[in-house]
């Protein structure tokens, strides 16, 4: 299978993160002595449009924690986070909407992201409805674009995630990600929870959209030739800190961190985890 994507970033970033830490407090310090798992330790970073970023690492280093402070769910413990060239951390009402327009998230399991008792068109429906976004007529044309763009038949509109499959469940969680026009994706081991015979063209079809759209996405697996597949820039992250940062051309052919060089060598058969 070769490279699927190229892409360069375009214009300014849209999220910036500079020396970012989030501590989590862990039970075993007890109340009077609290003790912190370090899960993301001064970690710069940023996604612009155009681009898709790869953050590759074993289980534990940080990387879902570092997604949920790029997708607005976490609060670090220190740190700055710019959206838009402007601090994010405490941001007002507005900059908040703003925000929830222009970075979405795909989750692992679409089985547990999608409400199971909406039908696939309310699941596309809602993030417009909470943003005031169209009129009714609107919103169901959307819903139509929405899945003609993920490859989905219009007849899914009217189902409910457990009658799809499982791939189609994650093409549904794609759609909705991509319902506000958003500027960034952050794909949390989007591949991760399904059948390894659909893994491939779901990993095609985000890089399909990212060039089609022009988007800026954050690939974010465990698995380093699944994000070799699709990123142009890749982050290595061990116990909290980038460890090694560069283009899928360099972490492959010239690595020159020992930690990467070890998830090289163990790479198994690309999209078999
Ligand atoms: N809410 C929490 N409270 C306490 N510790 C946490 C919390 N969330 C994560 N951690 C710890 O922080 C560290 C980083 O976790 P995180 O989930 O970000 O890593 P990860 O690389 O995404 O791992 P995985 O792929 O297994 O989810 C781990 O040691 C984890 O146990």
């Amino acid at each position: 299978m070769s490279k699927h994507t190229t892409g360069a970033a375009t214009g300014a970033p849209v999220i910036e993160l500079k020396d970012l830490h989030v501590h989590h407090r862990t039970r075993s310090g007890g109340l009077f002595k609290p003790s912190y798992v370090k899960a993301v330790n001064g970690v710069d970073f940023t996604i612009s449009r155009g681009e898709t970023v790869g953050i590759v690492g074993e289980s534990g280093c940080g990387k879902s924690t570092l997604a949920s402070v790029l997708v607005g769910l976490q609060t670090p413990t220190s740190g700055q986070v710019l959206f838009r060239g402007r601090p994010a951390i405490k941001r007002s009402a507005a900059m908040r909407k703003e925000f929830g327009r222009s970075v979405a998230v795909v989750f692992q399991d679409p089985s547990t992201a999608l409400n199971p008792r909406m039908t696939i068109q309310d699941i596309l429906v809602d993030p417009l409805a909470v943003h005031g976004i169209g009129t009714t007529a609107g919103r169901l044309a959307k819903v139509r674009e929405l899945l003609a763009l993920v490859g989905l038949p219009q007849s899914a509109a009217e189902v409910t995630p457990s009658q799809v499959s499982g791939g189609q469940r994650q093409r549904v969680a794609i759609a909705r990600a991509l319902a506000l026009d958003p500027d960034i994706i952050v794909a949390d081991e989007p591949t991760s929870a399904l059948d390894v015979s659909v893994r491939a063209q779901v990993l095609n079809l985000l890089s399909d959209l990212k060039k089609e759209l022009n988007l800026g996405m954050v690939f974010i697996s465990h698995d380093i030739q699944t994000v070799r597949y699709v990123s142009d820039r890749i982050c290595v992250m061990y116990y909290g800190q980038i460890v090694e940062e560069g283009s899928a051309e360099q972490i492959f052919d010239n690595p020159s961190n020992d930690y990467t060089k070890k998830l090289l060598g163990a790479a198994p058969s690309l999209l078999h985890l």
